[in-house]
């Protein structure tokens, strides 16, 4: 291949791996490979400039606007940074740096680079008015209605010191923890896992709807202040300024002298930033004083007077020991690497998530093998490649099961699924454990007191085998019930047992678990792919579980947000019979099975003939709870600002629309203090 076509086609193959990255929020390779490929892109335009195409990747920011936005211009263009993965470019950097000021003093600002979106928010008189995606650097999507979301960006600036008119820029974030609770749940619900923090973070800010995007609860590092004129000599100052302003500023930035102090601060955060609540992939060092930052100035693409130091991911050979098979309550079968212990990163590492068969296929993996393990944007290291010049004899073949390592079912791959699932949905312990888990669980029946350990005994003591057979418990069948587990790692023991009071508590909760709304239930029972937010949406369409039950395919695709797959799993999941079976126990037992929360219990009538509507979130009530106080107290809820309203309760991350509404409408506006006062709380 010449010159011109290697540029050709890695311009080609840039460009859509942009695409990819910034439209759909995909890495459809490794940042690394993207960044040497840029590179040699790079080089060969300087060589051959006559075949560098206008398109090309290497002069221009990687992303664009899209459709379901509005299109903001940003006042100041946003950049991107140059970057290296090695020190001696890093040396280069600081010579070239030297020579640009004539060899006057110059100090260094090294901070974290923060691996998320980058966002700017422009305040007017204080208030934030806008927040924007990057896009092209050029113009970028209007995304105000999402950055809102984020609970540590202030809406409203009132030091008397800022100017009227700023931006600020920083990158936004899914944080780490946040980023497992929500695969967690997608596991739960059977929906295939988010990639890495950084992709989920690029399409949570996509999203069209607010409210989905307020529950995950999104995070934004501020790193840069922008006026006109500048109000600050030295990018120092407006990190402190920025803070006392009330702006999550990472305290992780430092102050550097010499480029020396420079490399001590990334030897020292390349393990450490395995601390931080978020990913990060690098360390960004840029030059202190704004008067020298413009003598500096910029390249078509990035400014001259930062970059950006990247650290390769970290990784760590050791042996693979054993690979075990976990179950999940969908029935899909995973892979873990147990792994001869490693340090790595700070941490000892002793297992390593395989994914699925194709994963061990794709690697060649093999029992005994030395193995590659890294630690990337997730908690769960993973095995990256085998170093076959370890390779002994010793080796032998992972043999994948072709039955469940627990009910010895044999397993069955579903068409265009990676996953191996044990069929045996009803019987197979650890499915009927994790179904248990998720029907009780908060967000469900809540009867958390039937966590840790109980759950397990009263499934061993055949006490249960359906989530229905909970409303059968009686005192008599759980007082004095014990067992002793034993930690199969660390061989320490525990003791489960129900005395009076516990019995008292799950006994309680099961019955409280009653009054818990026909969208609670209808998450409870597990269907594949409905989760809590899909279920609302199906008990505020459908009203009541006969309703469901009997809707066709063609139906469900009526209801806001249900596609295919989901229409498909209800269909399939009501018209099993054991299925109804379980439905009906339940409705013999009193569970919800309509939206209009006919049973509330009655606490009072303080609310009595008064309307309510709610906007945000809560600190002492999830949505349903706040519903069913205010009807437990004699109230009515509505379901929108009209006339008719009395009273809008706002909570934390209100909705703009409807609290401006409110206010021309004359509403009553009060917050949860004074409601809970109405309840008499
Ligand atoms: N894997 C893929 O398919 C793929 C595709 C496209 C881009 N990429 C990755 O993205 C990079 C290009 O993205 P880019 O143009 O946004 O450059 P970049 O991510 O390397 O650097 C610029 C960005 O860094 C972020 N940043 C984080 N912390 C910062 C801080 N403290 N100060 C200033 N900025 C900070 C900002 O969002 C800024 O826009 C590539 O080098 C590649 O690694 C990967
Ligand atoms: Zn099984």
């Amino acid at each position: 291949m010449n010159p011109q076509e290697r540029i050709v086609e890695l311009t080609d193959r840039l460009n859509y791996y942009n695409y990819q990255y910034y439209q759909n929020s995909i890495s459809e390779v490794d940042d690394f490979t993207f960044d040497k490929l840029l590179e040699e892109l790079t080089a060969l335009e300087k060589q051959h400039p006559e075949f560098s195409r206008p398109d090309s990747p290497t002069h221009r920011v990687g992303g664009t606007v899209s459709k379901e936005f509005a299109t903001v211009y940003h006042r100041f263009p946003m950049m991107s940074l140059g970057n290296t993965y090695s020190e001696s470019d890093l040396t280069e950097f600081d010579n070239r740096v030297r020579r640009g000021l004539n060899n006057a003093p110059y100090e260094y600002i090294c901070e974290l680079k923060f691996d998320g979106v980058a966002l700017s928010m422009t305040y007017e008189n204080g208030v934030l008015v806008q927040g924007a995606t990057r896009g092209d650097g050029v113009r970028g999507d209007d995304i105000t209605f999402n950055v809102r979301t984020i609970r540590t960006l202030p809406l409203k600036v009132t030091d008397p010191g800022v100017p009227a008119l700023f931006e600020v820029r920083g990158e936004g974030f899914l944080p780490l923890a946040e980023f497992e609770r929500i695969n967690k749940e997608r596991e739960d619900i059977g929906e295939p896992l988010l990639a890495n923090p950084r992709n989920a973070a690029s399409g949570t800010f996509k999203q069209q709807d607010s409210a989905a995007v307020a529950k995950r609860r999104l995070d934004c590092y501020l790193y840069s202040f922008l006026s006109e004129p500048e109000v600050f000599q030295t990018h120092e100052e407006s990190l402190m300024a920025m803070k006392n302003w009330g702006f999550n500023v990472s305290q992780t930035w430092r102050k550097c002298a010499s480029i020396q102090e420079v490399f001590a601060f990334i030897n020292e955060w390349e393990t450490r930033r395995y601390e931080l609540p978020l990913a990060t992939d690098g360390i960004v060092i840029k030059i202190n004083r704004y008067d020298q930052q413009r003598e500096l100035g910029y390249t078509a693409k990035s400014p001259r007077w930062a970059i950006a130091f990247k650290y390769k991911a970290l990784a760590a050979s050791t042996t693979l020991n054993s690979v075990s098979y976990q179950v999940g309550r969908t029935g899909a079968v995973t892979p873990v690497a147990n792994l001869k212990p490693v340090l790595l990163a700070g941490t000892v590492v002793k297992r390593a998530s395989l994914h699925n068969a194709n994963e061990i296929q794709r690697l060649g993996v093999m029992l005994h093998d030395t193995v590659f393990v890294e630690k990337g944007g997730e908690i769960i290291p993973k095995i990256t490649g085998v170093d076959l010049t370890q390779r002994t004899d010793a080796v032998e073949p992972i043999v994948y099961p072709t039955v469940c390592p627990a009910c010895q079912t044999p397993l069955v791959r579903k068409e265009g699924e990676a996953h191996f699932y044990c069929p045996n949905e009803k019987g197979c312990p650890p499915q009927q454990q994790a179904r248990f888990e998720h029907f009780i669980q908060r967000r469900a029946m809540n009867i958390e007191s039937l966590g840790e350990g109980k759950i397990e005994l009263l499934i061993d003591r055949g006490l249960v085998r359906s989530p229905a057979d909970l409303y059968e418990l009686t005192y008599e069948k759980l007082l004095g019930l014990e067992k002793t587990y034993t930690d199969s790692e660390t061989g320490k023991t525990r003791v489960v047992s129900l005395r009076q009071k516990s019995v008292d508590n799950i006994l309680t909760a099961i019955e409280r678990s009653k009054a818990q709304p026909f969208a609670n239930v209808l998450f409870a029972l597990g269907i594949r792919y409905v989760g809590n937010t899909t279920a609302e949406k199906l008990a505020d369409y459908f009203g009541n579980m006969d309703a469901l039950r009997t809707a066709s395919y063609e139906a469900l695709l009526g209801v806001p947000e249900v596609g295919d797959r989901i229409a498909q799993s209800v269909v399939a999941w009501f018209a099993d019979s054991e299925n109804q079976v379980f439905v009906e126990r339940l409705r013999l037992a009193g569970l919800q099975m309509e939206t209009d929360r006919v049973a509330v219990e009655k606490k009072g009538e303080s609310l009595l003939g008064k309307t309510f509507l709610y906007t945000g979130t809560f600190a002492n009530f999830s949505r349903e709870e706040l519903e069913s106080e205010i009807e437990a107290h004699g109230g009515k809820l509505l379901s929108g600002v009209s006339k008719k309203l009395n009273y809008l309760i706002v909570g934390e991350n209100a909705g703009p629309s409807k609290v401006e509404k409110a206010q021309k409408m004359g509403v009553t506006m009060i917050g949860e203090d004074e409601f809970l006062a109405m309840v008499g709380i």
